[in-house]
């Protein structure tokens, strides 16, 4: 639904020049909602303000719904009428809500209806349509400094979806937000999303968001895009810096001469008695060094440390029996499993 590839943005202010995005290759699936994490700094909002080309990239493509907005005329001061066009089909999103103070929540609902120049009827009739489906009805008459901080962006999400589109940037839109405003505004997003059949990609530095909503992620640095996939392939990766933030789980191991694993199971095979058959099957002595059992994306997953006595070698047939139960099984990261070599960390 979203593709850029190769996507490049070098600032240049006084003589300096400033890559913030360095050759950003992204692809986001319809209908999924797709996170990108990273630091301040690391490029985010560039990127999200280039796929809908209010910036434009110095080089670089950026494809939504099959259409290549690059290829359109104008940019972020003065857009041609296809980009406008292609434009209006992407709703967005705010940190900071950008709501008209003057105008009531309704009006402000309705201006993007304006500009695409529907008749005053139709306008209140789609603004009051969209207020509803946010829940909030009731407050169509009240002006944005009456309302709440979740509630104003509430409004800032109707507005997004005025024009019916079939994609939704968010950029932060959560970090003004109390942690439960903050866990209502992204269930509202999850539900539109399932709703509407809507492709959502956001931008946040909180890795809850990610947690609660995102069927994929990627991690930005410096511009690039370091890390990416599916939050189980996340999870699953071994040693992956997204897979330790979304879900850590440590635990030292009790000498060297052990192998230490990282096991994950999703849903089917929470609460199964794994450990416990492994060690009956092969008479061995597994210590469990640490385990957590969370939510993420809607689903349950489990991931736990445990050691097994001997060299991975040696435990070959025991990791495979694992697998076979539906487990995904990874040497865990250098440093804390003395027993793993680079080799055995890549198998
Ligand atoms: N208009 C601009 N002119 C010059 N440099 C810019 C401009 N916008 C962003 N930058 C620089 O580009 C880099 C990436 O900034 P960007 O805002 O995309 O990062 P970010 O990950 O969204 O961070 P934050 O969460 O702080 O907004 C930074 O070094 C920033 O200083």
């Amino acid at each position: 639904m979203i593709t850029t590839t190769g996507l490049k943005k070098v600032y240049r202010s006084r003589g300096r020049e400033v890559v913030a995005l360095d050759g950003v290759d992204l692809h986001v699936r319809e209908g999924e909602v797709y996170g990108v994490v990273g630091r301040s700094g690391a490029g985010k909002s560039t990127l999200i303000r280039c796929v809908n080309l209010l910036e434009r990239p110095t080089s670089g493509t950026v494809t939504v719904a099959g259409q290549d907005l690059t290829a359109l005329a104008g940019g972020s001061r003065r857009a041609g009428a296809e980009l406008r066009a292609a434009r209006s089909r992407i709703g967005m999103v705010f940190q900071h809500f950008n709501l008209l103070s003057s105008r009531t929540v309704q009006d402000n609902v309705e201006l993007p209806l304006e500009i695409l120049g529907l008749s005053g009827a139709a306008r209140s009739r789609k603004a009051l349509e969209l207020l509803d489906l946010v829940g909030l009805a009731d407050r169509a008459r009240a002006y944005p400094a009456q309302l709440s901080g979740g509630q104003k962006q509430r409004v800032g999400i109707a507005r997004a979806l005025a024009g019916d589109p079939k994609v939704l940037l968010s950029d932060e839109a959560t970090s003004a937000l109390d942690p439960e405003t903050t866990r209502s505004v992204l269930q509202l997003l999850r539900d539109l999303n399932r709703q509407l059949g809507l492709t959502v990609l956001l931008i946040t530095h909180e890795m809850e968001v990610v947690k609660q909503i995102c069927d994929s992620a990627a991690l930005m640095k410096g511009g690039r895009i370091v890390e990416s996939g599916t939050v189980p392939e996340l999870l699953a990766a071994p040693g992956g810096e997204l897979a330790r933030e979304l879900f850590p789980v440590g635990g030292v191991p009790s000498g060297p001469g052990g192998t230490v694993i990282d096991v994950t199971f999703h849903d089917d095979s929470t609460g199964q008695p794994v450990i416990s058959q492994l060690a009956r099957t092969y008479n061995i002595d597994v210590s469990i060094l640490g385990a957590a059992v969370e939510t993420v994306g809607g689903r349950r997953v489990g991931r736990m440390r445990v050691e097994l006595p001997g060299t991975f070698e040696e435990n070959v047939v025991p990791v495979g029996f694992l697998r076979e139960q539906g487990l995904q099984v990874e040497v865990a990261p250098a440093g804390a499993a003395q027993a793993a070599t680079p080799e055995e960390n890549s198998k």
